[in-house]
């Protein structure tokens, strides 16, 4: 799909899109416990479709409601022996400890941008819990078979938070007195959204400094109710459209969230926008922007927003985390620079650390989201400015996170024609 993003005054309201990352944990969470679980204002992006199919397979039975999904579950019970996660990173990392807690011989498949994506963490750790695991030279397809023990273990999160969310999910099922001890943890506040999910379902978890996490008792995953919260890294982009181009309310942002993403405001008040935070709503409204300084290495999903909000503002921004664009769906610290050159904005990578020339006009041009949902959202963002319509290929990719993300960005004025 071809969409053609001209240049347009952004204003009105809207209500931000479900997060994927809290409704593939909540679909991992019904699956772990027995009985119904109501999951409202659900998730139907390609991530949570997928978590949805890898749950049936592995045992739920999934009844889908007008305004709601019940998931009924006994508990881990695979009727398959094939699991596909889509291109969901955090969904195969999440369900292939949850699915090595049955004993069957189970093979995890993806595609796309997930074949590429590392995953040498599961042949190494699972092994020490009892699990035979073997992978494609440490990509896909994985073969696992357990059932997995839960034992004391050290591992290393430096390269994703994702490994530590699916053990933790899975040690929840069936741990008792063991600690897990992680090493350089990056991402730590998905990490709080793992705990504080785990922790709605009846399992609690003693974390120290995001270094140790203790299973006491035996403890079991208790069906309930659960509604997911807003998408605060797909609404980054909405509230970048309305700094850089007018003014928005998205509404359904809890700022309170335990999600990493909502620190967009943080950078949205350095670059100088208009900002009226509610409880449960943000206003976001143009004012002179100037360049900032900002860590994204807890937060990675919000370079790209970050990129289209630097680009409207004067002078040299610099984000540091640039190591943790590589393994996304795209290394995406290289596609923004290639993207954003496109469109005339010049991106400088010294290593962690990108330097995003801003202010200096941003130019009609022909982009490529290189399957990668984030950075098709982030030139449509940038199209707002620029001085003649940004043609965007293979924009279908925002349907991994955010299918309605066109259609929001129209509410709000933005002029969208698409090819299909
Ligand atoms: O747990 C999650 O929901 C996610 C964790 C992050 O990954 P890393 O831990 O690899 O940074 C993030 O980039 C991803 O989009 C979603
Ligand atoms: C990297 C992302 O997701 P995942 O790792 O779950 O595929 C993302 O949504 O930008």
């Amino acid at each position: 799909m071809q969409v053609t993003v001209s240049p347009a005054v952004i204003t009105g309201t809207v209500t931000a899109n479900p997060s994927k990352s809290a409704m593939q944990r909540a679909v991992a969470a019904a699956l772990l416990s027995h009985g119904t679980t109501i999951i409202r204002n659900p998730g139907l992006s390609n991530d949570c479709l997928a978590a949805l199919e890898v749950a049936e397979n592995l045992g739920a039975k999934i009844k889908r409601e007008f305004d709601h999904f019940e998931i009924t579950s006994n508990g881990v019970k695979p009727f398959y022996d094939e699991i596909n996660c889509g291109e969901s990173g955090l969904g195969i990392r999440m369900f292939t400890p949850i699915a090595a807690l049955s004993e069957l011989p189970i093979t995890i498949e993806g595609h796309g941008s997930l074949t590429t994506r590392p995953m040498n963490f599961f042949e190494e750790v699972l092994p020490l819990l009892d699990v035979k695991c073997t992978t494609n030279e440490g990509k896909l397809p994985l073969h696992i078979q357990g059932p997995l023990k839960p034992k004391n273990i050290t591992i290393d999160g430096s390269l994703s938070s994702q490994f530590l969310t699916g053990l933790l999910m899975a040690y929840g099922a069936a741990a008792e007195d063991v600690t897990i001890t992680v090493q350089d943890l990056k991402s730590k506040p998905y990490i709080a959204l793992t705990l504080q999910l785990m922790s709605h379902f009846g399992v609690q978890v003693e974390e120290k400094n995001f270094e140790t996490f203790y299973f006491g008792k035996k403890q079991a995953y208790k069906a309930g109710e659960y509604t997911v919260e807003g998408d605060w890294s797909g609404a980054a982009f909405l509230l970048v459209a309305a700094a850089v181009a007018g003014k928005a309310e998205v509404q359904h942002l809890n700022t309170a969230s335990a999600q990493s993403d909502k620190a967009i405001l943080e950078a949205l008040k350095k670059a100088g926008a208009g900002m009226l935070e509610g409880v449960f709503t943000v206003n976001i409204e143009k004012a002179p922007l100037t360049s900032f300084e900002f860590d994204a290495t807890d937060c990675p999903d919000l370079f790209p927003p970050l990129v289209a909000l630097a680009a409207n503002c004067k002078g040299i921004t610099r984000i540091t985390g640039v190591s943790r664009l590589a393994h996304k769906e795209s290394d995406r610290g290289i596609t923004l620079q290639e993207e954003f050159g496109k469109m005339g904005i010049k991106i400088e990578l010294q290593g962690d650390l990108m330097l995003v020339h801003g202010g200096t006009g941003i130019k009609g041009a022909n982009v490529h989201s290189h399957n990668d949902h984030r950075i098709a959202m982030a030139c449509a963002v940038a199209a707002l400015t620029a001085d003649g319509p940004v043609v965007i290929e293979n924009a279908e990719a925002i349907n991994k996170s955010y299918p309605e993300f066109f259609d929001h960005l129209e509410l709000l004025g933005g002029k969208i024609a698409v090819n299909v």
